[in-house]
């Protein structure tokens, strides 16, 4: 479907994981971050952050009056490591502290290693900390496992051990979201039968580069996958172009905070 500049940047912010994960993030900086999440265009799917602002951002989105906006965080971030005990106490504390939604980051240097069941013991166990009612993301670090087979084998690993979405990466690699990567992830769940969702995440910084994955999705998944029920970007520095193209303005350059 061709969509004008607009209704991307539109269906972009809708679909949006605003998010602010880094060390330098205080309670001042969280409240910044949700108070960008109410304009006047509406509001972004999810907030997105470390887990020890998960209460803090509830709080604030609470009294911004932004009930539809989800709180979401990440667990074993960003290293992905193998520690099944610790990414599900990691889960189950940022459940406790009240996330709607947690990204969970993959065991991807384990599969590299060719271990393929630490992974599904890991996403398998998050999920039941997560259980019905809080939706699990999981980031397959999609720039480290590099290979098209190691990419599609992550995949196929986390919608089976019960994946609500997967998502492309952290942000936090020299390779984070691409094309590519998302083709391969689309068309797994496409394969899969099941109903998971796609995150691409990592880099995104335009509704230009929105626009190349929802193409992609459309392609592959059919236009009702662009719904915040199964399609996401996470950025930290895409709010303001989106925000300046449906001002009509010139668009914010790429990457201003949020
Ligand atoms: O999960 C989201 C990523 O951390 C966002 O990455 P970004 O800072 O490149 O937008």
């Amino acid at each position: 479907m061709s969509r004008s500049e607009k209704e991307t940047a539109q269906l972009a912010l809708r679909l949006m994981d605003l998010t602010s994960l880094n060390q330098s993030d205080t309670p001042q900086s969280i409240s910044d971050l949700c108070a960008s999440a109410a304009s006047e265009y509406g509001s972004p799917a999810a907030v997105c952050v470390f887990p020890e602002f998960v209460t803090w951002a509830k709080l604030e989105c609470e009294r911004l009056h932004l009930p539809t906006v989800k709180i979401a965080t990440v667990t074993n971030f960003p290293s992905g490591g193998a520690d099944v005990e610790r990414a599900v106490a990691e889960t189950e504390r940022a459940v406790g502290a009240g996330a709607d939604e947690v990204d969970v980051v993959f065991p991807y240097r384990a599969l590299i290693a060719g271990d393929e069941q630490v992974g599904y013991d890991l996403v398998a166990s998050c999920k039941e900390a997560c259980g019905e009612n809080v939706l699990l993301k999981v980031i397959l670090e999609t720039g480290e496992l590099k290979e098209a087979d190691l990419i599609a084998k992550a995949s196929r690993i986390a919608i089976e051990a019960g994946a609500d979405f997967i998502k492309t990466s952290t942000g936090k690699v020299a390779v984070n979201a691409t094309p590519e990567a998302a083709k391969i992830m689309l068309e797994a769940i496409r394969d899969s039968g099941r109903a998971c969702g796609f995150k691409a995440a990592g880099g995104v910084r335009t509704a230009a580069d929105a626009a190349v994955y929802f193409e992609l999705a459309e392609e592959i998944m059919g236009a009702a996958f662009l719904s915040p029920d199964s399609f996401r970007f996470g950025a930290s520095g895409l709010l303001a172009n989106l925000h300046s193209i449906l001002a009509g303005d010139t668009p914010a350059s790429a990457g201003t905070s949020y």
